[in-house]
């Protein structure tokens, strides 16, 4: 599992290992990392060290040291170093010292004519960014934004010490100008900020550096993403004793005289769900079996159609006049229930929170929006803060769909999916998922594992299938998917 900390608990955790090592140990552990680091993208880029240049932007704090001391290590190994330094008078004592000693030179940034930065960064083949760490707050002040501007329009790839500067740490928001990354070097634990958009957007490649933190962090992350061999540890996997009704069977109620394709692609979710069968209730039953043969399908509302083992409700109800009813009843049902799109609609949480069995909501972040009575943009802007409030308020778990989906219980750490990709931003997608993490909640998985299997399993399969992908393509590339998490 990859796990991300917030800041206090880093700090902490920091604090422990500082008492146990000699003064400075940890700081050189990171620059050593650091500089290996930046000595592999500048020799990939010129074949070798030796003559290579590099700037470092160094903010007043120890990332601005971390950068000074990877900085002084890579001048010792003949590249051409500049620092340039935001708040001289601040700038870390001891990495000034050890960058100067090594032969590298150290510029104030106040002093610097916009001339002769330009022209300094135009030879450079790489940036180190220490402005900020784990202590911004913020998006960059002026003069570092300015810094990140010419950075950004000299076009020279850049390697972020622990954190891009100007994002959140804690929450991924992106509040003001950001200097993106191409390359992330991470210390000790990844920051919830790594793993999050927007913030993750613009960290590049992430690499974790094990400075010897990790016996002093809570055994419980801030957040967490599957790998795919725990998701491979979690498929659902029939026994000699199982029979249809013993893997599961899921109850799909979606689609109208309007919208008949949403059943067609929920029900098609589904039966890649590990499922024994899969149910439909609804108008659509004529389009599903033309399309799905296998599945038993009725015309009838979830009350009225035979025993499942959960179900999965709201893609393309539309304006089904039976769509309240169909809500209601689906609420009723004694089983766990996930609902997505159509269904989440005027939603009421005491009714998710007094139902008998979990409940599982998939909202896109305007679904979320109109759950949470605000705006979608702001949403997308706070998601961590968005899914952890609708998984409290509703009493259930939750997954928020977009650039990152991510899924929260009302307490404990939050999910991110890495699979997921931009291709998915197309029409009928959200319908497979909700039929795939349906079918992994009917076949025995908990909410919370259903809908990370789920996610991942999608991403997976979007990649897969033929760019671009459809939300047809998606659904036949999945048992693809599970065949090699099986293998
Ligand atoms: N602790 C350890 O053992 C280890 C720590 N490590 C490293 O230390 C880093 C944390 O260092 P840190 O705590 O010194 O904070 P840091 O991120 O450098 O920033 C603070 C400075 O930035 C300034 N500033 C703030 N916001 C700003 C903005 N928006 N725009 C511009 N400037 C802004 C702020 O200025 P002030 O508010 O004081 O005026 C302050 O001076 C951590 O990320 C990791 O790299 C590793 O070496 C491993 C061992
Ligand atoms: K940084």
């Amino acid at each position: 599992m990859r796990t991300a900390y917030r800041v206090e608990t880093v700090r902490a955790a920091e604090r422990a290992l500082l008492d146990r090592l000699p003064e400075g140990a940890l700081m050189d552990r990171a620059a050593a990392a650091l500089a290996a680091a930046c000595a592999g993208a500048l020799r990939a880029r010129r074949g070798r060290l030796a003559g290579a240049r590099l700037v470092a932007l160094v903010g007043s704090g120890d990332n601005g040291g971390d950068a000074l001391l990877a900085a002084a290590r890579l001048a010792r190994r003949g590249v051409g170093v500049t620092a340039v330094l935001l708040a001289p008078d601040r700038a870390h004592p001891r990495g000034l010292a050890a960058l100067r000693a090594a032969g590298g030179r150290a510029w104030a940034l106040a002093d610097t004519a916009p001339g002769a930065l330009d022209a300094l960064l135009g030879r450079a083949g790489l940036v180190l960014d220490g402005i900020t760490g784990i202590g911004g707050r913020g998006g960059l002040r002026p003069a570092a934004a300015e810094l990140a501007e010419r950075v950004e329009a000299a076009g020279v790839p850049v390697v972020a010490v622990d954190l891009p500067s100007g994002v959140d740490a804690d929450s991924g928001r992106v509040e003001g100008p950001v200097l993106p990354a191409a390359l992330t070097v991470a210390f000790g634990a990844l920051k919830p900020g790594l793993l999050v958009d927007p913030a993750r957007g613009h960290a590049g490649e992430v690499r974790l550096v094990d400075i010897g933190l990790g016996p002093l962090l809570p055994a419980e992350p801030d957040v967490a993403a599957f790998t795919t061999a725990e998701v491979a540890a979690l498929l659902p996997r029939p026994t000699g004793e199982s029979d249809k009704y013993r893997r599961g069977v899921l109850g799909v109620a979606a689609g109208s005289p309007r919208y008949p394709g949403a059943a067609v692609l929920t029900v098609g979710g589904a039966l890649r769900g590990g499922v024994g069968a899969v149910r439909y209730a609804g108008p659509a039953g004529d389009a599903v079996i033309a399309r799905h043969p296998e599945t038993l399908v009725s015309r009838g509302t979830p009350a009225e159609a035979g025993r499942v083992q959960a179900w999965a409700a709201g893609p393309g109800l539309g304006d089904d006049p039976r769509r309240e009813r169909i809500v209601a009843e689906a609420l009723a049902a004694d089983v766990p229930l996930l609902l997505d799109a159509d269904a989440l609609a005027g939603l009421d949480p005491a009714r998710v929170r007094a139902r008998s069995a979990p409940t599982l909501l998939t909202p896109h972040a305007g679904e979320a929006a109109a759950l949470l009575g605000t705006e979608r943009e702001r949403v997308e802007a706070r998601r961590l803060a968005s899914v952890r409030e609708l998984a409290e308020r509703f009493g259930a778990t939750v997954l928020l769909k977009g650039s990152t989906t991510l899924i929260a219980d009302p307490s404990g750490p939050v999910l991110v999916n890495e699979t997921g990709t931009p291709w998915l931003a197309t029409a009928g997608s959200g319908d497979v998922l909700t039929g795939l993490a349906g079918g992994l909640l009917a076949a025995g998985l908990a909410p919370r594992e259903a809908a990370a299997v789920g996610a991942h399993l999608h991403g997976l399969a979007a990649r897969e299938a033929a760019p671009p992908p459809s939300a047809t393509t998606v659904t036949e590339a999945l048992p693809r998917v599970w065949r090699r998490l099986l293998a």
